[in-house]
């Protein structure tokens, strides 16, 4: 599903990922974590090609990122940290206009299906974005990934500056996406969240990605330690 291959990439010859190479299987979720600057997001940049690498491979869905893109990214979705959408529309409204522009058109039922689906609150469809939270507009934004039908979906720092109950919403949710048999690959820094809720997750520190463990061999505290001593 997700493939990366000696991923190299380099800002002013400075490596911002070194030789990075790592495979998701289908209906997995993996999850990067690492320090600052570590490199999680440039690569997932790089995967939704935002970003071109320097040297090495990666692919989605069998095809080559930098070759394939228009045909990846129908069967894709990303969701950023802090996701653009219109603060003068409503979240219907929102998953509307990002449908129409991907060429989807849905009516009223089906959008409220997958803003349900994602688990907003039906008391807040109609209401402009500005009054959202972040973990509000994390749900419009998995709501049009539904709604593309992604088989793919990557996730960047889902769970930072959520409050204890939006995180444990998006712990359901990404059970959920699971189930449905989504592949999902996370950037994140909450190591206790990434533990229970992800299948493996990739240590990165300096563009490397330094070992790779299975959430369920590995105890939050063995997690944790292991993070200490890599990060030294
Ligand atoms: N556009 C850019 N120009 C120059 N350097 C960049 C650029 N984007 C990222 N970098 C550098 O690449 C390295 C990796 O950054 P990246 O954002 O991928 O790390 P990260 O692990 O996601 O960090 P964080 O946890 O802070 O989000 C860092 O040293 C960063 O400064």
């Amino acid at each position: 599903m997700i493939q990366v291959q000696n991923l190299t990439k380099e800002y002013n010859s400075r490596k911002a990922l070194d030789d990075v190479s790592f495979t998701v299987t289908r209906g997995e979720i993996f999850s990067l974590i690492g320090a600052n600057g570590a490199g999680k997001s440039t690569t997932i940049k790089i995967l939704t090609h935002q970003v071109l690498a320097t040297s090495g491979s990666a692919s989605v869905n069998g095809l080559d990122v930098s070759s394939h893109f228009g045909q990846i990214k129908p069967g894709i979705a990303y969701v950023p940290e802090n996701l653009m959408l219109y603060g003068y529309l409503t979240g219907i409204q929102n998953l509307d206009f990002f449908c129409g522009i991907s060429g989807l058109n849905y009516t009223r039922a089906e959008l409220e299906n997958y803003l349900i689906q994602a688990g907003l609150d039906a008391g807040h469809f109609d209401k402009k974005l500005a009054n959202y939270s972040k973990g509000m507009k994390q749900k419009v934004g998995i709501a049009f990934a539904l709604a593309k039908k992604a088989t793919v979906l990557f996730l960047d720092e889902p769970t930072s500056g959520l409050d204890p109950k939006s995180i444990a919403e998006f712990s359901v949710l990404l059970k959920n996406l699971k189930a449905s048999g989504m592949t999902i690959l996370i950037s994140s820094h909450d190591l206790f969240r990434t533990i229970n809720d992800t299948d493996r997750i990739g240590i990165m520190k300096e563009g490397r990605l330094l070992e790779t463990v299975y959430a369920r061999e590995t105890s939050f505290a063995q997690l944790e330690e292991k993070y200490m001593q890599l990060m030294q």
